[in-house]
């Protein structure tokens, strides 16, 4: 499926990194390298704006690398990027570290799936139907 895309960056297109990744990179569209303090967090461009088709949406989630190694990850995760959203993809990252974590121009800085979704009409109705669950949940399976 293509997507209509327009890239003010001057990085290429997000593209997947092996055949059959679920995920492209995004990497971070700035003049200048940025410092993201310890619990600091920062919106951060990529020079994108896409056209979604209806019934579809994109996600922005976190790299684990960045996660397991800096500590680097996303307050919003995943991020949802609506279909009529016409704006600038940005990435909301957050350093959950204890040290300064720098990106440059160019860095990937997080990964972006694009997704079906569903759309629907809510039947407003005076009860449910029964379940062995029920209620329960919170961890309630495994009890006696
Ligand atoms: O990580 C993100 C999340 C959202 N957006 C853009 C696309 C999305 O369609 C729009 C609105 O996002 P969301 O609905 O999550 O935010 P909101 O706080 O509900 O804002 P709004 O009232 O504009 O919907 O912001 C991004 O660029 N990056
Ligand atoms: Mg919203």
């Amino acid at each position: 499926m293509e997507i209509k895309i327009i890239n003010k960056s001057e990085h290429p297109l997000p593209q997947y990194e092996t055949a059959h990744a679920a995920g492209m990179d995004l990497r971070a569209s700035i003049t200048e390298k940025i410092v993201l303090k310890p619990l600091q967090r920062l919106l951060v461009p990529t020079g994108l704006f896409i056209e979604l088709p209806i019934g579809y949406e994109a996600q922005i989630r976190p790299r684990s690398g960045l996660a397991y190694k800096h500590g680097i990850s996303i307050v919003n995760a995943p991020g949802t990027i609506d279909a009529d959203y016409r704006g600038e993809l940005k990435v909301l990252l957050v350093n959950l570290s204890d040290t300064d974590f720098s990106i440059n121009n160019g860095d990937r800085i997080a990964q972006m799936v694009i997704a079906k979704h569903e759309t629907v009409s809510w039947k407003a109705v005076e009860e449910l139907n029964e379940t062995a669950r029920g209620e329960g949940g919170y961890g309630h399976t495994g009890k006696e």
